[in-house]
């Protein structure tokens, strides 16, 4: 039997929502946020074929949906709170949504963000999240803020997710262990949530790495009004055979490749030992890359301290279409 709009809504996304006042099922939800707190609110979205591959799982495709946006809450230091989801489908299969269900709940759940509304239309494949949440006014992480003389700090290490883009457009060839690692970076990015919450009030700014960390550095630079500068020997190297972590292609991904939705943000030197201890507690390498100079944009220094040529690097869905 063909599922309709409104059963799909029934069976598939109409769990409880007890943090709403009103959640899925009128003509919109209706929400108290706490009071003094500012809401946030961010929205992303993802389309076959320029988010993600054709044939991707379902599960993955849930996951990721709200992964992309719980990391804009993350990159503002922010409690995520609930989230709205516009799904566009070619055709209702129940196993499909059953999957996108399981994955888009499981991490709505790990970060205790509701559902709380959405719309549901036919067409190409697409997703479109819009989250809601929520900060103390002053504690806002912003891309704005970075300080002459801050360390910059990146969370863990970048480039696997654009490495499994490669492999999948066939431009690379991974032996399997290495494209499970790269391929579940892609599918199922973890998002900074609570490392972002640690750092508010604390980093001077912060912006969760989508585009590619010298592209995503350089947005923070030009919204503080300074200089990035990266220091190649500090960059965290992947968890991969070194003939691959050091290679071109590695390389290019980790500076310009992208979907890494890692964390890159800026602290005065004196936080060092509290940034560090952080990370142990989350259990999440936080690396020191460099430091915030006066200037602009982004400069990439190798070990003797010579800047290197880069080339500019970093997704761009318009750029030589
Ligand atoms: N179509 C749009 N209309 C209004 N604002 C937009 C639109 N697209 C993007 N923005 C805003 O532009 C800024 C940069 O967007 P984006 O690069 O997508 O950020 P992010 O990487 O955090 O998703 C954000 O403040 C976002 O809200
Ligand atoms: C099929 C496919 N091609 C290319 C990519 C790589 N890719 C697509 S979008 C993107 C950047 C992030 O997307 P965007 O819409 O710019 O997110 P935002 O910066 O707004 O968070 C990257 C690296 C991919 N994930 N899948
Ligand atoms: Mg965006």
């Amino acid at each position: 039997m063909a599922l309709g709009e409104f059963d799909l809504i029934r069976r598939y996304f109409s769990r409880a929502t007890p943090s709403a006042l009103l959640g899925i099922g009128d003509d919109a939800a209706l929400v108290a946020p706490t009071p003094g707190q500012a809401l946030v609110v961010a929205a992303d979205t993802l389309v076959e074929g320029h988010h993600f591959f054709a044939g991707t799982a379902p599960e993955a495709l849930g996951w990721k949906a709200l992964a992309v946006n719980l990391s804009d809450m993350a990159a503002m230091g922010a409690t995520p709170r609930w989230f709205t989801l516009c799904l566009t489908l070619p055709a209702a299969e129940p196993d499909w949504l059953a999957g996108f269900a399981a994955g888009l709940y499981a991490l709505a759940e790990r970060h205790q963000v509701e559902l709380i509304g959405g719309d549901t239309t036919g067409g190409p494949l697409a997703f479109s999240v819009q989250i809601l949440g929520e900060v103390a006014p002053g504690q806002a992480l912003r891309r704005a803020g970075a300080r002459i003389g801050d360390d910059v700090w990146l969370s863990g290490p970048t480039g696997a997710a654009a490495l499994a883009v490669e492999a999948r457009y066939g431009r690379l060839t991974l032996a399997p262990d290495d494209l499970a690692y790269c391929a579940n970076r892609l599918d199922r990015p973890e998002p900074r949530v609570e490392l972002g919450l640690a750092l508010a009030g604390l980093a001077h700014a912060a912006i969760d790495i989508s585009d590619g960390l010298l592209a995503d550095a350089g947005h923070l630079a030009a919204c503080s009004g300074v200089a990035v500068h990266l220091h190649t020997d500090l960059l965290p190297s992947l968890p991969l055979p070194p003939a691959l972590a050091n290679s071109a292609a590695a390389w290019r991904a980790a500076l310009g490749g992208g979907d890494d939705y890692e964390l890159c943000f800026t602290a005065a030197p004196q936080q060092r030992a509290t940034i560090e201890r952080i990370g142990e507690k989350l259990g999440l390498p936080l690396t020191r890359i460099g430091q915030i100079e006066a200037g602009q944009g982004v400069r990439l220094l190798d070990d003797a301290g010579r800047p290197q040529q880069v080339e500019r690097l970093g997704f761009d869905h318009f750029a030589g279409k």
